[in-house]
């Protein structure tokens, strides 16, 4: 990368604001999967063991500029606390008078977490004010969060034209797996999109079209490939506007000769429940009122043997809601079909990842990348206004 390291940086005795993405799957108040905090651990312990004052910016969910309770990153902080075996010093406030407070207390080797950036409504504008308030803070700004370079934010890119800026090891490791795999891809390559972010992930699958040799399509993101198709999908996951859209890019598939699978079959359930009613049926016959939560065993099975005859597979998105046990097998198959292969897998997506983790599969993948969006807006050979931003070598 062109970019500079913190390894080129000078830390001692200075405040460092690094932005990390802490944005990890909670429940009730805990963190249940803490894959993101742990691979900040690196940066975050050369900068505390390098004698500077670290201040860690990161945010959670998506708020929209208000304060909500339950998105507070106080979780968050006693999970780093116990990983990194310290003390953080969490603030309730993104910056103000607490912060400063917070900071001018800091001695070398110390953290303090910030409030989620997103509480303020500045973050996703990288308004200026903001900004500046974060540029305040510190003397050099650092960028380990892959997973939020997609995002131009006052925390991502804003910040970082005020200050000397320097990619953190995550960030580094990331752009140098992703691009040496993306180089020269091996094939059959095979790209696998699923989730829920349907308008995230939507454009970006006209781009794999010019790059892959098969494309799956699965989890939320299908239904609105089935209703392109023709089929009634009933109450599933559906992006209205995005339906000559995706009949457009299926359309484009056969054109270049990208082999395009879409389910056959779908597990139906008659309310977002674990405990609702469910059934297996052809994805042509999904009933009004039911809803599509994963794709059905004979989906998987094809999918499955696609994937082991690739070369090299790139995976983004969970195929079903597998946070529901009724709803995890499509998601399982494939991530054990993945973990099988012997094409090379690179694996995006906080809730993939998170996938991967509870299915004990993660040390069976060649790449786990903590970026979802991050990912595959850098394999379409988008420029990340969180690495664009930073110094250059
Ligand atoms: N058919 C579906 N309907 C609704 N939600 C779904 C469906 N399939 C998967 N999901 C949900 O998608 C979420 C993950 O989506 P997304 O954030 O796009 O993935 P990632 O974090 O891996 O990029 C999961 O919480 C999962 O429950
Ligand atoms: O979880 C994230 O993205 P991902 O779900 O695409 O991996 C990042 O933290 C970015 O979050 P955002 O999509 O709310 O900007």
């Amino acid at each position: 990368m062109n970019k500079k390291s913190l390894k080129d940086i000078d830390v001692k005795g200075k405040k460092v604001f690094c932005r990390v993405d802490f944005n990890v799957p909670m429940k009730d108040q805990m963190v249940t999967d803490d894959t993101r905090i742990k691979a900040a651990l690196p940066t975050i312990s050369y900068l505390l063991d390098h004698g500077a004052k670290v201040i860690l910016a990161t945010h959670l969910g998506r708020p929209k500029g208000k304060v909500v309770e339950e998105l507070r990153l106080d979780p968050v902080a006693n999970r780093l606390a116990e990983l990194l075996h310290k003390q953080v010093v969490k603030t309730n406030t993104v910056y103000g008078p607490e912060v400063d407070e917070a900071i001018a207390n800091l001695k070398d080797g110390e953290v303090v977490l910030l409030e989620n950036v997103r509480f303020e409504s500045g973050e996703e504008k990288n308004d200026p004010s903001l900004v500046l308030a974060f540029a305040n803070m510190a003397d050099i700004y650092v960028n380990d969060a892959f997973g939020t370079a997609h995002r131009a934010h006052a925390s991502t890119a804003g910040v970082a034209e005020k200050l000397p800026a320097a990619a953190g090891f995550l960030m580094e490791k990331e752009i140098e797996v992703l691009s040496r795999a993306l180089h020269n891809p091996e094939r059959p390559f095979t790209a696998i999109i699923g989730g829920s972010k349907v308008k995230d992930k939507i454009n970006v699958i006209e781009n794999f079209l010019e790059i892959v040799d098969h494309l799956i399509i699965g989890g939320g993101l299908a239904c609105t490939f089935l209703k392109a198709k023709g089929y009634e999908i009933g109450n599933s996951l559906l992006e209205e506007d995005k339906i000559d859209l995706a009949k457009s890019f299926m359309k484009k598939a056969e054109e270049k000769g990208v082999q395009f699978h879409i389910q056959e079959d779908a597990v139906i359930a008659d309310a977002f429940s674990k405990d609702a009613n469910s059934k297996v049926v052809a994805a042509s016959e999904i009933p009004a009122e039911w809803m599509c939560l994963d794709i059905g065993p004979k989906t998987a099975e094809t999918y499955r043997d696609v994937i082991l005859n690739s070369k090299l597979v790139v995976w983004n998105g969970p195929m079903g809601v597998f946070e529901m046990e009724p709803f995890a097998a499509g998601t399982k198959a494939v991530a054990q079909a993945i973990a099988e292969t012997d094409g090379y897998t690179i694996i995006g997506g906080g809730d993939s990842a998170a996938a991967v983790e509870k299915f004990q599969l993660a040390d069976k993948m060649n790449h786990v990348s903590t970026g979802g969006g991050a990912s595959l807006e850098f394999m379409e050979g988008k420029v990340l206004p969180g690495v664009s931003a930073l110094d250059d070598k």
